[in-house]
């Protein structure tokens, strides 16, 4: 379980994190929702580490992340494993290449048990065989598939994945959603997604936060948000047709 207490954070004197708590489930999705400028990646940089708070503390299964020593610190990031919005691969790098990096990079194992490794997170994400193809022969879809087996690849106990639908049609994001939800029950890790896309919240929405304006207004999940009681949320999901004529459908 990942814990944020009291996270508060400025950038030259403006309030961008407003005093959030939450608590992320080993084995579950997790969700951090919000409309643009909210502060869901800022407060998802606080989280691993990349923006340090001004006030309160992450902790990794009772681990302080934030007020610990150096060792404690690497020893957590070593267990992170990151999707990047745009799959954030090298280009100069084969697939392979690219999800061998964190164990070239993190561990001494030994080529071989290097190259098992990699080939059993190939064939978890449903990518066989594409070993030695190019980011730039690969759809973006198979990108994402290749950015989340490199962030699984050292045995990662929580993955964080900002916007990982971003720039796929509807129907690859359903699917690199499903990934991950399958992913992180099986290997019962703790996810963290950045997202404002309702479709994933409806289909991947076992715990979700969501931020207005710096501040945590509302948690739940794909079930109770329809009856969120929270005007700024209710705007949020009904942004658009299809989720107002769902609302209607309702009564
Ligand atoms: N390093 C920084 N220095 C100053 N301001 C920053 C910095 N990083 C983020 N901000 C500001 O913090 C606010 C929240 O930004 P953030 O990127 O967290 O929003 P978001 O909810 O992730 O938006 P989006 O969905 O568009 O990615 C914005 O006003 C942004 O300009």
């Amino acid at each position: 379980m990942i814990e944020a207490n009291r996270i508060s954070k400025s950038f030259e004197g403006k309030l961008i994190l407003d005093d959030i708590s939450a608590k992320f489930h080993k084995g579950k999705t997790n969700l951090i929702i919000g409309s643009s400028g909210t502060g869901k990646s800022v407060f998802l940089k606080n989280l691993v580490g990349l923006v340090q708070p001004d006030e309160g503390e992450v902790l990794y299964d009772g681990r302080n992340f934030t007020h610990s020593d150096k060792t404690t610190k690497a020893d957590i990031r070593r267990e992170i494993g990151m999707l990047f919005q745009g799959g954030a691969l090298f280009d100069s790098k084969n697939v392979e290449q690219n999800i061998m990096f964190p164990l070239d990079v993190l561990t001494d194992m030994p080529l071989d048990e290097k190259q098992d490794r990699v080939n059993y997170c190939l064939e978890r994400v449903g990518l066989v065989d594409s070993n030695k193809k190019m980011p730039s022969e690969i759809s973006g879809g198979m990108k994402k598939r290749v950015g989340i087996a490199r962030a699984i690849v050292n045995n990662s106990k929580y993955l964080f994945c900002d916007e990982p639908n971003s720039g796929l049609d509807p129907q690859t994001s359903i699917v690199i959603d499903n990934l991950i939800y399958d992913i992180t029950e099986e290997l019962d890790i703790t996810t963290i997604v950045v997202t404002h896309d309702m479709n994933s919240v409806m289909e991947i929405g076992e715990n979700i936060v969501f931020l207005y304006k710096g501040k945590k207004l509302w948690e739940g999940n794909n079930e109770n948000i329809f009856d969120c009681d929270c005007k700024e949320l209710e705007d949020f999901i009904f942004a658009n047709k299809l989720m107002r004529a769902v609302k209607k459908n309702r009564g």
